[in-house]
């Protein structure tokens, strides 16, 4: 039942794009961080006047020019009917009809009776309407990622509001009796790591999650866990559970799922670490489904999880396309992992375009991955040497969020 790595991140992206539902309407200053559901139009031709680029005058017919009027931005021309005139122009306002240069006033003199002298630049001070797009040209496509950049150029189009995918309300089970949520380790017990990490890849990864909707340890019974989701499926399109994987004593996912009634549509993925993931699909208070994505207990394997399933399954979700490896050269060697794809902590070093495995892999460690920028894959039954081109994954992180270091190793 296991899938090949890349597979299972096509098919998590897949089971994300058949699940997309009605998009919704947000106004401009709430769109950030949202995903454009229709493409960005021009509204109007841009710009939608001509437009003057300098302060200076706006003249017609041969110099010097007798000044007839000014015109500021905001204001609409009235026409430039007279050869000889000239009007005094600001930068942004509207070149009026009639006029046939625009003198920038450092080029620009006047003499005692008021007349206006220059020359006009050889290549013209003013923006043509339809210069940065015409009337319903499309200037960005759907699926595109709402940053500052195209906030900015909705608003510069016009739009009060732009229509974007829905927001995917998720919800984190943390599964382990053993787990601590305060103080130090000790005793057999362990602190939860993924309680208080879990929700922030989430939300870089797109998904929202309330601080209410983290929830755990949940107790380490069938039923519990069974009660545990179907509460969580109350407000969440997305469960992520961590932990309960296996089939050891007290692993109740698997009879869970099926107690509520679920459908795998990834069980297991051939990838090292973290190969009990596992994607499901149950059914939901209101009959619509909820997806479940089981990420391993093992710390490090969970977040290897959330970059298989859950990045794709929310790229997916959100019309954006499924984010693909960049290759990079590994600076040592990356062992295989047989029949399984390895996923090998490493850090960047953008401008060499080199990655250098980092110290610290277990799969139960974090120290790895608190200092590697992403992962080299080294696919099934293949050994990295040193030297060799390899894709690179890297964590969702924001830009600037860990500025890639040279890769200290142990
Ligand atoms: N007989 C076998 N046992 C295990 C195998 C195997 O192939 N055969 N694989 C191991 C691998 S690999 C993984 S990964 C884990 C996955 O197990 P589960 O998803 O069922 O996770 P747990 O058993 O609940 O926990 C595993 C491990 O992780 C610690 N843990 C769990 N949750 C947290 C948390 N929130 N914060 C910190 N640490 C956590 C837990 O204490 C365990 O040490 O199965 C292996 N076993
Ligand atoms: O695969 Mo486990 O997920 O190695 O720790």
């Amino acid at each position: 039942m296991s899938i090949e790595w890349t597979a299972a991140r096509e098919a998590a992206w897949q089971a994300g794009r058949s699940t997309a539902c009605a998009a919704e309407v947000v106004p401009l200053a709430e769109a950030d961080g949202r995903t454009l559901a229709e493409p960005l139009l021009a509204l109007t031709d841009l710009p939608a006047f001509p437009t003057s680029s300098i302060d200076g005058w706006a003249v017609r017919g041969a110099g010097p020019w007798r000044p007839v009027g000014r015109v500021l931005a905001g204001g609409t021309a009235e026409p430039l009917s007279a050869d000889n005139t000239c009007v005094e122009i600001a930068t942004g306002a509207m070149v009026p009809d009639g006029a046939d240069a625009l003198i920038r006033v450092e080029d620009s003199t006047r003499d005692a009776s008021g007349l206006v002298s220059g020359q006009p630049r050889p290549v013209p001070d003013w923006r043509m309407p339809g210069e940065e797009a015409t009337k319903g040209e499309e200037l960005l496509p759907v699926g595109t990622p709402v940053d500052p950049a195209v906030v900015g150029m909705a608003a510069t189009c016009g739009y009060d509001a732009v229509r974007v995918t829905p927001a995917v309300r998720a919800a984190l089970l943390v599964f382990g009796d053993e787990l601590l949520t305060s103080g130090a380790p000790g005793d057999g017990r362990v602190r939860d790591s993924l309680g208080p990490q879990v929700p922030a890849w989430l939300r870089r990864c797109g998904a929202r999650i309330t601080p209410d909707a983290a929830v755990g340890p949940v107790e380490d019974t069938l039923d519990a866990h069974v009660d545990a989701i179907r509460q969580a499926m109350r407000t969440a399109d997305l469960v992520c559970t961590t932990g309960g994987t296996m089939r050891g004593p007290v692993d109740h996912l698997h009879p869970a799922i099926a107690a509520l009634g679920g459908e795998y549509v990834i069980d297991t993925v051939a990838v090292r670490p973290g190969f009990p993931m596992l994607l499901a699909r149950l059914p939901g208070p209101d009959g619509r489904a909820r997806l479940l994505a089981g990420l391993p207990g093992n710390p490090q394997s969970a977040v290897i999880a959330l970059v298989t399933l859950v990045q794709p399954f929310l790229a997916g979700r959100h019309g954006r396309s499924l984010p693909r490896p960049a290759r990079v050269t590994t600076t040592a060697a990356v062992h295989g992992r047989r029949g399984d794809t390895h996923l090998a902590l490493a850090a960047l070093d953008p401008d060499r375009g080199t990655a250098t495995p980092v110290g610290h892999v277990g799969s139960a460690m974090l120290r790895g991955l608190a200092n590697a920028d992403g992962f080299l894959v080294v696919a099934p039954h293949t050994e990295a040497a040193a030297g060799d081109a390899l894709p690179f994954l890297p964590l969702p992180l924001l830009a600037g969020e860990r500025p890639a270091r040279p890769a200290g190793g142990e």
